[in-house]
């Protein structure tokens, strides 16, 4: 058997982690998956997380996720893998979470035993048990803080590609300053989760990634150094040099060789003594890796949560979005929208139409789909019908920021009228166009600054839609984002679906280890990729006429969402 060498991407998510191993072909050879709820012992936790629902806290266990690491590397050695071949790991965390270790970590890292577990050794390596998560909203004294530091909500997505955001670490952090003073005092490093998998890997505490590093609302991405100014708010009641030692040095360069795996992997598994540690980014970097994206490219994960992706050598930050550095490649950025309503909204609308058809089929989206499709874009008869549009949210929004909710409407666009009603909505029927609509229109209205005209005369659009997460399995939602988002060359999903973080974290390490010098992440995976056998095109883009329509209705998307937020905001409801 050939010994040729293999490369493992991990992915520490919210719910799972999975450790994912490919050939330097590009080509999937094992897949190891934990998941929290169902595999984890002794964690009270649900849906990965445990909440505190009084201060809007939702953190996790670090523990568990030594557990789930023990598992995943048992897991992959029982199903053959020679871990003697593996050359390279790389990794991809849930963004924003952080670490807390205390004075004995460098030291219990450094002395793992190899005839022990992770979990066995390391909990009393942490000065906080559980890691803060992206689902926290207990933020918001700080957020305003943070926003306020430069002058306002611009200033600060100038300087760090983003407004502040409850689950990003910097007021995080601050706030762990105030409410577990001592414990701040007591901590000697903070990892984000994409460094601590890495750490757990070296025997020692990896700096921060260059792209995971603007998840933060510290990391000042012009002058590519910390921003003093907001470091300083962030340190609270305490010194700032303190600050940045627990925060330590950001390399810029993504493929970095960090170190060898410490001894405990080589004696416990048979790693190599070479096997090499590369940067982990976050889970949406992470993401744009699984493919080789070109600048008008777009990227959907249609996961629990929404996010938008695009690589872009523009750097136009505006509150409403992110920035941050791309995880590979200097010049480019990532641009990224992120949506706490996502599959969860769809599954509603779907759930209420099997309930009200008396239906549920095998496959439950059958008929949430058969509806979609049948119904008229925006519900119009013609093209100067009103157009039926509205908003989704089960859960409190980020984009924008709103709270739980549904709100309809009707739109004239020759007139511009906007109205708030739900007469002529036949619901749940009208829903299940009405909410893929509403979210496809608000990435189109959120996008349209970065994409441009591919020729031809056609309007500005992304060259191809690649849809990932577990909706893109769906061809009726691929059929409508090719509508309302366009895409020359059409929409397409990935082969390999959900484990798209993963495969971007193994892309990562075979780039960090067998790149030429100079040679690029994109041009490296762009030479070995396979398009015939890594994706498959499942709907049309551009279609003449129709985009043109939705681009009509981005207007009068606009001018709701405007409408909703000045509502809620009159009514002072609060939005966490
Ligand atoms: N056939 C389908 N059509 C539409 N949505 C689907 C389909 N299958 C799964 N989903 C959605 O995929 C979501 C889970 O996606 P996944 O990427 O696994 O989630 P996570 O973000 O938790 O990693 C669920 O919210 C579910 O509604
Ligand atoms: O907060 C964000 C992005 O800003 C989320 O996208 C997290 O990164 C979610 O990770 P999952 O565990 O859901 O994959």
């Amino acid at each position: 058997m050939s010994q040729s060498p293999l490369y493992i991407g991990f992915d520490l998510s919210t719910q799972q982690l999975k450790g994912l191993v490919v050939n330097s072909d590009l080509k999937v050879v094992y897949i190891a998956k934990f998941d929290f709820d169902a595999d984890s012992t002794g964690f009270p936790i649900k849906k990965g997380v445990l909440t505190n629902e009084a201060e809007h806290e939702v953190f996790a266990p670090v523990a568990l996720w030594l557990q789930a690491m023990d598992t995943v590397l048992d897991s992959l050695r029982k199903q053959g893998l020679d871990f003697s071949r593996v050359k390279g790991i790389s990794g991809a965390g849930q963004q924003h979470g952080s670490v807390y270790w205390g004075n004995e970590a460098e030291n219990l890292l450094r002395s793992l035993d190899a005839s022990k577990s992770l979990q066995d050794q390391l909990p009393a390596a942490f000065s906080h048990p559980y890691s803060p998560n992206w689902q926290d909203s207990s933020t918001q004294k700080e957020c305003d803080e943070f926003d306020a530091a430069l002058g306002g909500q611009e200033q600060l997505a100038q300087a760090t590609g983003s407004k502040a955001h409850h689950r990003f670490t910097g007021p995080q952090i601050l706030r762990f300053t105030r409410k577990h003073p001592e414990v701040y005092s007591r901590t000697a490093r903070i990892s984000l989760v994409s460094s601590f998998i890495a750490s757990l890997f070296l025997g020692q505490i990896a700096p921060f990634d260059i792209s995971d590093v603007c998840g933060m609302n510290l990391w000042n991405i012009k002058k590519g150094a910390y921003d003093e100014q907001i470091l300083k708010l962030c340190s609270g009641k305490f010194e700032l040099n303190d600050l940045k030692q627990k925060l330590g040095e950001v390399p810029e360069d993504g493929g970095l060789h960090l170190g060898s795996v410490h001894p405990y992997y080589t004696q416990r598994y048979g790693f190599s003594p070479d096997c090499t540690v590369i940067p982990a980014t976050g889970d949406n970097p992470a993401t744009i890796l699984a493919l080789p994206l070109r600048p008008s490219d777009a990227m959907v994960s249609l996961g629990t949560s929404t996010t938008f992706l695009m690589s872009t050598p523009s750097y136009m930050p505006d509150p409403a979005t992110h920035f941050f550095n791309h995880p590979t490649t200097a010049g480019l950025y990532m641009f990224m929208l992120c949506y706490k309503n996502g599959g969860l909204a769809r599954e509603y609308v779907r759930d209420a139409i099997n309930d009200s058809l008396k239906d549920t089929p095998a496959q439950p989206w059958a008929n949430f789909d058969k509806i979609a499709l049948e119904s008229q874009p925006l519900g119009q008869k013609s093209s100067t019908d009103s157009m039926k549009m509205g908003l989704f949210f089960p859960r409190p929004e980020i984009v924008p920021n709103l709270p739980s909710g549904q709100w309809r409407f009707t739109y004239n666009p020759e007139t511009g009228d906007l109205q708030e009603t739900t007469s002529g909505w036949t619901a749940p029927h009208d829903e299940a166009r009405a909410i893929v609509e509403s979210q496809f229109l608000s990435l189109r209205l959120r996008s349209r600054g970065l994409t441009s005209s591919p020729g031809n005369g056609l309007p500005a659009q992304p060259r191809r839609v690649y849809l990932v997460g577990g909706g893109s399995k769906n061809e009726a939602i691929a059929k409508i984002a090719g509508e309302i988002l366009g895409g020359v060359e059409g929409v397409y999903k990935l082969d390999i679906g959900d484990n798209a973080c993963a495969l971007g974290a193994a892309y990562k390490a075979v780039w960090g280890m067998e790149r030429a010098p100079g040679q690029t992440f994109e041009n490296l995976i762009g030479q070995r990729w396979q398009e015939e056998q890594f994706i498959e095109k499942i709907a049309d883009g551009y279609q003449k006429g129709v985009f043109e329509q939705y681009g009509k209705a981005v207007d009068g998307f606009e001018k709701m969402e405007d409408y909703v937020v000045q509502q809620v905001l009159a009514k002072g409801i609060e939005t966490v």
